[in-house]
């Protein structure tokens, strides 16, 4: 795929956090999230490829867009078919509450090539790229610590694992406290999570711990891109979510498969763009700056060449008519003349 595509897919999640970060505070999740979506789905409307959403807000009956399946971007080639998986607003609780590291996050593959996961949960685990090929998904915690502190040089004491704050990990959390290393739980948003751990500057070394399936498939784009490691096994937790894996045509053993990288992404060929909503430890979160400009801070990622680019953008409120367009549409948007 061609490199300029990184640049067109940056401009995509800029629009949804633009869209979605006044709603920031205001308890108002679904109001943010539609935000979010307007935003990403009117600028794919301009984007160079063939795409399908393989990930993304739904099936077609339930949720009208971004659903599995819709078709976004505007070129008929077939060498432009590319597979999709969006979250215009991965962490709404996050920005409901005015929390740090809500991102709108977009991964791209060839056709084919990103795993159609059912809308279950899934057991993750995701390190940077030092510890790649270090951890399994099936070793125990401490085996698994143990190997990333070799992996990076360190005392087990000095890992730091992202545990989401939930009750289904009470177990891990104590198993980690038992190894003796540190962590840092997060109340949502295990992209971002695992995102960070291939960053050496915000001091996470792995992620563990279960989440969102489809979530896993977009953080296996960012490891790949970042040259990480990640693996995963779908864990459906209710009997509407095995049926989702049974329509899927995923049988028992399907479900209980150790996932590869390779497996949720199969290509290095593949593209991750995200922007920050709220302030986080990694992207910064969207600053309206007065005077009809508002600054947005993405991270976007290129697995075939492995580039990692920070972009810093000034946006003019008021110059831009998609920005204006679904701005207006959604809370408190004024345009100052
Ligand atoms: O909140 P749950 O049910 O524990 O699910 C975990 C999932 O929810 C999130 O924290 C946030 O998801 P939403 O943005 O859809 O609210 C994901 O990052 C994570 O994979």
């Amino acid at each position: 795929m061609d490199r300029s595509l990184s640049l067109e897919l940056v401009r995509v999640t800029e629009a949804a956090a633009l869209a979605s970060a006044s709603y920031m505070g205001r308890g108002d999740k679904e109001g943010a999230d539609q935000a979010a979506v307007d935003g990403m789905r009117s600028t794919f409307a301009g984007l160079s490829i063939k795409g399908t959403v393989v990930i993304g807000e739904g099936e077609l009956d339930e949720a009208p867009m971004l659903y599995i399946g819709e078709i976004v971007g505007c070129s008929e080639e077939e060498e432009m078919e590319v597979d999709i998986a969006v979250d215009p607003l991965e962490g709404t609780n996050l920005i409901a509450k005015g929390l740090p590291n809500a991102i709108a996050v977009v991964a791209m593959a060839p056709k084919g090539c990103l795993l159609h996961a059912p809308d279950t949960y899934m057991e993750k685990i995701a390190v940077g790229p030092k510890a790649k090929g270090a951890v399994s998904i099936k070793a125990s915690i401490r085996e698994n610590l143990e190997a990333v502190a070799k992996a990076l040089d360190k005392n087990i004491e000095d890992v730091t694992v992202m545990i989401q704050d939930r009750e289904r990990h009470e177990n891990m959390i104590k198993e980690v406290r038992e190894a003796g290393a540190r962590i840092k739980l997060f109340t949502d948003g295990d992209v971002a999570a695992a995102m960070a751990t291939g960053f050496e500057e915000t001091g996470v070394d792995i992620m563990m711990g279960i989440g969102g399936a489809p979530e896993g498939v977009i953080a296996a784009v960012a490891l790949k891109c970042l040259g990480g490691d990640m693996q995963g096994i779908l864990h459906p937790m209710s009997e509407e979510e095995v049926q989702r894996c049974s329509e899927l045509g995923l049988t028992e053993e399907d479900v209980k498969k150790v996932l590869t990288l390779e497996d949720l992404v199969s290509s290095d060929d593949c593209f991750f763009a995200a922007t920050g909503i709220t302030q986080g430890d990694l992207l910064k979160g969207v600053l309206y700056l007065g005077n009809n400009r508002a600054q947005t801070h993405s991270v976007v990622m290129r697995g075939a060449t492995g580039t990692i680019r920070f972009i810093e953008a000034i946006h003019r409120l008021d110059k831009n008519d998609t920005i204006i367009q679904m701005m207006k549409k959604h809370a408190n948007f004024t345009k100052k003349s």
